[in-house]
C-alpha cells in the first residue's frame, strides 16, 4: 500500500474539529474510500495512580497532558503499514480505559486534537495541516453544553476550568499554532466550501 496521507485538524476545544472530521470522513465513506480517524484525546495520559481529586485539578490544556510519544509512534507504524493498539479514554474518570482497539492503516488518516500543531516534532508527520478558527465565546458556549451533557461536568466546573486553564493555555499554545497551518477554516465543522476544497486536494494527492 502507498504511504497514507495524514491530515491533522486542530483548533480550540469546541471549535468544531470533531464535526469537521466527521463530515470529511462521511464525504470519503460515501464514495467508498477507506479513511481512519485518530483523536488526540485518546492519547491523554493514564492517571490511574492519582486520586480523583487530583485528576480533577489537572491541567488538560498543556501539551504535556498528552502522551505524544505514543501518538508519534502510532503514526509512524500506520505509515509503515502496521496495525496499532489505539487507546480509549474516559472524560468522566480522567484516565485511560483498560481496553484498546486494533486499528488498521488506511490510505487517508484524519487526526484531530487541540495540541496537534503546537508540538514542532509532530509537524513533519502531517501531509496537510488544518486549523479550525472559531471565536472563543462560541467555543465556550458549545463546550458548556457538551461537557454537561456528555462528559459528566457541572456548569460551575466548566466555567472554573475555562478560566484557570482552558483559556490561558489556548492563548499560550493553540492560538500561536494557527500559523503552522496550511489552511485556516472559519465557520466550524459545517463549512462546506472548506470541506470540498480539502476533499478535492486529498483526492488529487491520492491519484
Ligand atoms: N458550524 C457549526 N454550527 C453549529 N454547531 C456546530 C458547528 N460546528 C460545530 N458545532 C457543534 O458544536 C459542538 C462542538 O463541536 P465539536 O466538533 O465537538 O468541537 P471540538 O471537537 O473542536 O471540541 C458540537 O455539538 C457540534 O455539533
Ligand atoms: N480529563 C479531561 C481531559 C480533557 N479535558 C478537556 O478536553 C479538551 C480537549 O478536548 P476537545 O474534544 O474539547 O477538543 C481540553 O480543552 C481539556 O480541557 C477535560 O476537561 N478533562
Amino acid at each position: 500500500m502507498q504511504s497514507p496521507l495524514i491530515i491533522a485538524i486542530s483548533g480550540a476545544s469546541g471549535s468544531g474539529k470533531s464535526l469537521f472530521t466527521e463530515n470529511l470522513f462521511n464525504a470519503f465513506s460515501a464514495q467508498g474510500s477507506p479513511v481512519q480517524i485518530l483523536r488526540e484525546d485518546h492519547y491523554y495520559r493514564a492517571q490511574d495512580h492519582l486520586p480523583m481529586e487530583a485528576r480533577e485539578k489537572n491541567n488538560y490544556d498543556h501539551p504535556n497532558a498528552f502522551e505524544h510519544e505514543l501518538l508519534k509512534a502510532h503514526l509512524q507504524s500506520l505509515r509503515e503499514g502496521h496495525n496499532i493498539d489505539y487507546p480509549h479514554y474516559c472524560f468522566k474518570t480522567h484516565t485511560r480505559l483498560p481496553d484498546t482497539e486494533c486499528l488498521e492503516p488506511a490510505p487517508v488518516i484524519i487526526l484531530e486534537g487541540i495540541m496537534l500543531l503546537a508540538r514542532p516534532e509532530l509537524l513533519p508527520l502531517y501531509d496537510v495541516k488544518i486549523f479550525i478558527d472559531t471565536p472563543l465565546d462560541i467555543c465556550l458556549m458549545r463546550r458548556m453544553m457538551r461537557d454537561v451533557k456528555q462528559r459528566g461536568r457541572t456548569l460551575e466546573s466548566v466555567a472554573k476550568q475555562y478560566e484557570s486553564t482552558v483559556k490561558p493555555m489556548y492563548h499560550q499554545f493553540i492560538e500561536p499554532s494557527r500559523f503552522t497551518a496550511d489552511v485556516v477554516v472559519t465557520q466550524g465543522g459545517k463549512n462546506q466550501i472548506a470541506l470540498d476544497v480539502i476533499k478535492s486536494h486529498i483526492q488529487q494527492a491520492l491519484q
